[in-house]
């Protein structure tokens, strides 16, 4: 492994135009992507982990130029990739490859996999039929199959085989770089663990750098040594594998290791519990992006509250703000608190009187009174303060104002990957 990066992806962005209207007017943006940078060098794999919606697929397409970036830079290999053209962005090309995430869609049905896997050769200019088979069925061998698959068709094969097709067909032209998306999540779980362990011989054999698509850590501590965490287009936490796992400083990380299923119950801690979906990006919350969902979303200064206690105050906050809280349904004000998880009665007096009122109000049907008291009161900085990615005591850096409750001053590594 290098010191240099091979990949050098820095305030990476892709902003969707929204249209809306007869005229199809731009309305707003999807924020697909919104500033995302990570390193990766000659020999490593990095992992983009989060989930569904969370703009990994984006970044992998934009990173690797199929489809043009809104902000921000992509190098490879010292170059930046919007500057290449003719010989060179065909170089670029072929050196950088990526695996799509369903294996059971990627083929032409009237191909046998030795022409699938072969194709790639053609299109860049190998012209002899005989070299591009011997270069695809040395390539088939490498991923576990052999010889005699190269006549056969892609429905012959089950999908962690044809996964391990996918996988040949972007080797064949000998890639620095390849990016995978999703390699296992269309798979068995039975067959997983042999494509995650062929992917990691891969890199170590080919010295192959790596970017891994996951929406599942444990997935992605398999095969890499470093993680980015994606959420709502932004890296909230990006580290080494090993200090993502002891040590998260992001309570996204924390909910998405909480995810993994653990063989033995007594060993989970307290697991954290993710509700809700990803907001649309379209319309990300002000402030810092997750804390719709955050079980450590800050409570105002003013107002002592337990550990985790101020997330069913601030549910019901939004709740109320958003007009999504029907006050007929509620009889009293204990089924309000029921209804979110609120204790009986908070510890803080002070809190216990303005949440009371707040209830009061809500239950006698005046909603706006009860959402103008507890915005009042209780609005968090998390909805004010969007924390950049700056360094933490783990090491490692991650975007949570909790940790930006230090003293520290980021410094040139909060923009640049660690
Ligand atoms: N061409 C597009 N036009 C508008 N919005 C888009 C476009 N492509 C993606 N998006 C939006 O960008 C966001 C990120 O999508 P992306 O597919 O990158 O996420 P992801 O984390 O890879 O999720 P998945 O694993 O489901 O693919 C989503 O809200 C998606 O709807």
């Amino acid at each position: 492994m290098t010191d240099e990066p091979l990949l050098s992806v820095r305030d990476l962005e892709k902003h969707y135009p929204v249209r809306s209207g007869v005229l199809r007017r731009v309305s707003g943006h999807v924020k697909a992507v919104d500033g995302v940078s990570f390193d990766v060098r000659a020999g490593e794999a990095f992992g983009l982990v989060g989930e569904s919606g969370c703009g990994k697929s984006t970044t992998a397409s934009t990173l690797l130029g199929l489809e043009a970036p809104t902000g921000g830079e992509v190098r490879f290999d010292g170059r930046a990739v919007s500057s290449l053209d003719g010989g060179e962005l065909e170089r670029f090309r072929r050196r950088a490859q990526i695996v799509f995430q369903d294996p059971n869609s990627a083929f032409d049905p009237r191909m046998t996999v030795g022409e699938s896997v072969a194709e790639p050769l053609a299109i860049h200019g190998v012209r002899d039929a005989d070299r591009r088979r011997e270069v695809a069925v040395d390539v088939l061998e490498r991923v576990g199959l052999s010889e005699s698959d190269a006549d056969r068709y892609p429905r012959e094969f089950s999908g962690g085989q044809k996964q391990r097709i996918a996988l040949a067909r972007a080797l064949v032209l000998n890639p620095d770089l390849l990016v995978v998306d999703e390699p296992v999540s269309a798979l068995d779980v039975s067959v997983q663990a042999e494509i995650l362990s062929l992917l990691e011989d891969l890199r170590t054999e080919l010295d192959l750098a790596m970017v891994l698509i996951s929406h599942d850590l444990s997935v992605v501590r398999e095969v890499c040594d470093r993680v980015g965490v994606m959420y709502l287009g932004e890296l909230v936490e990006r580290g080494p594998v090993d200090g993502i796992f002891e040590d998260p400083q992001h309570p996204y990380t924390d909910a998405l290791l909480s995810a993994i299923p653990e063989p033995d119950p007594r060993a989970r801690g307290d697991a954290v519990e993710l509700t809700g979906d990803v907001p649309d990006p379209a319309n990300p919350p002000e402030g810092c992006s997750f804390h719709p969902r955050c079980p450590s979303v800050i409570p105002p200064d003013a107002f002592e509250f337990e550990d985790g206690r101020f997330r069913a105050v601030h549910d019901l906050r939004l709740a109320v703000a958003d007009g999504t809280v029907d006050p007929d349904e509620y009889d009293d004000a204990r089924a309000v608190r029921a209804e979110f998880g609120l204790a009986n009665e908070l510890s803080d007096p002070d809190a216990e009187r303005v949440l009371g009122e707040a209830c009061q109000s809500l239950v006698a049907g005046d909603v706006d009174a009860a959402a103008a008291r507890l915005a009042e009161a209780f609005e968090s900085v998390c909805e004010r303060e969007d924390p950049a990615l700056e360094p933490t005591e783990a090491g490692h850096p991650a975007a949570c104002l909790r940790r930006g409750e230090s003293e520290s001053d980021p410094g040139p590594e909060a923009t640049t990957p660690e």
